[in-house]
């Protein structure tokens, strides 16, 4: 017999313990967007109790402590504890999830080495602090850019986390991609599946649609087939994919902060809960060589998840298109390595 969800709501099933979550740079605007998102059970189901740590600076500490206020004045019934502090040490302790949105961003006049190396001391210091303070399986997703290569760096000076265990949002590019498709053929988002983003969260990320499926009156059709234009497919979607960071700050005049709130919630909610059956999602992982991409970086992959665990999804046939696409954009992470590695130096 199915269970009522409003009968064990009436008659209060047994809590679960309280699952502590980390968000570094809360203070800012993604931060402001996802710690209601945590607090409200979207990351981690509507029944999962939740401490939130929140760490930023102290030029943001005032307005991190205006951010704990808020969360106390919306009495979350999920929310257990909240802490709030510029101290690394106190934020990482005990944390069973981490969401790294903290970093430092580019300014004018800046060149890319520079803002390379800021990150690149700030993930070497986190990691430490996560390493030493965190709990042994805590689950790392690094959104802050550059992300896949802050999250390696993460993972070079956090030896002892498993690999498996740190992460990148891609699930953002992800999701625009199920977007334009949706848009394109005028079908509900929620029918779209199995789009992939593979490689950096960049404008050299490729989004690919040649295993995407719509769900159209009870069967699937390959995407390919419903939009028939290879030629907006293999040009302007792309585009519009890689780009669209750029067109939200074009038209906000901020980035995008509520996607990507949102898509960390759906990222993390996966890689807990599961992703549905016979469906993928796209994770920045540590590669393991497959596809032929080199093993050593963070690059984007289809993953599916089941009891806390992601795995690559294995056999997809590439095409050559897609081969030079997916090998450009980890030529890519090959040079942000290394010159993520020289400012280490
Ligand atoms: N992977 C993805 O899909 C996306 C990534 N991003 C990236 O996410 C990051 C955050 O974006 P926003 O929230 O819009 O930026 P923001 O500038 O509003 O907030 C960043 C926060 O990080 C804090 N911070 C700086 N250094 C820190 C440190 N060492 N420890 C803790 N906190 C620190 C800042 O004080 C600030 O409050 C940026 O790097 C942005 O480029 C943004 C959108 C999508
Ligand atoms: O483009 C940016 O700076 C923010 C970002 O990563 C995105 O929106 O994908």
């Amino acid at each position: 017999m199915a269970t009522d969800p409003l009968r064990v709501l009436v008659t209060g099933a047994a809590e679960k313990e309280p699952v502590t979550v980390l968000i570094t740079g809360a203070a800012g605007q993604i931060g402001y967007a996802l710690v209601p998102m945590i607090a409200r059970g979207a990351m981690l189901g509507p029944d999962q109790p939740i401490i939130l740590h929140m760490l930023d600076i102290e030029p943001a500490a005032e307005a991190l402590k205006g951010v704990k206020m808020e969360l106390i004045d919306a009495a979350f019934p999920l929310l257990k504890g909240v802490v709030a502090t510029t101290d690394v040490v106190e934020a990482c302790k005990g944390v069973n999830v981490a969401v790294m949105v903290g970093g430092f961003p580019r300014k004018e006049g800046m060149e890319r080495k520079d803002v390379m190396s800021k990150n690149v001391s700030i993930y070497k210091a986190q990691a430490s602090a996560l390493e030493q303070h965190a709990a042994p399986d805590c689950k790392v997703l690094v959104v802050a850019n550059p992300a896949n290569t802050n999250a390696l760096i993460l993972k070079e000076f956090a030896p002892s986390i498993p690999e498996k265990n740190i992460t990148c949002l891609t699930r953002l590019d992800h999701n625009r991609a199920l977007g334009q498709i949706s848009e394109r053929l005028n079908v509900h988002v929620g029918d779209v599946k199995n789009v992939i983003i593979w490689g950096n969260h960049s404008s050299t990320q490729y989004p690919d649609v040649n295993h995407a499926t719509v769900t159209t009156n009870g069967s699937q059709k390959p995407v390919r087939e419903l939009v028939a234009d290879d030629k907006w497919l293999n040009s302007e979607f792309i585009t519009t994919v890689q780009q669209r960071g750029a067109a939200i700050i074009k038209a906000r005049k901020l980035s995008s902060a509520l996607s990507a709130a949102s898509s960390a919630c759906d990222h993390i909610r996966d890689w807990v809960l599961g992703t549905p059956k016979g469906t993928w999602v796209s994770m920045g992982v540590y590669s393991d060589g497959s596809y032929g991409i080199q093993p050593g970086l963070i690059y984007s992959f289809p993953v599916t998840c089941e009891k806390g665990e992601w795995k690559i999804v294995q056999g997809l046939k590439i095409d050559q298109f897609s081969r030079e696409k997916m090998d450009n954009t980890a030529q890519e992470l090959i040079e942000e390595k290394s010159l993520a590695y020289s400012c280490l130096n």
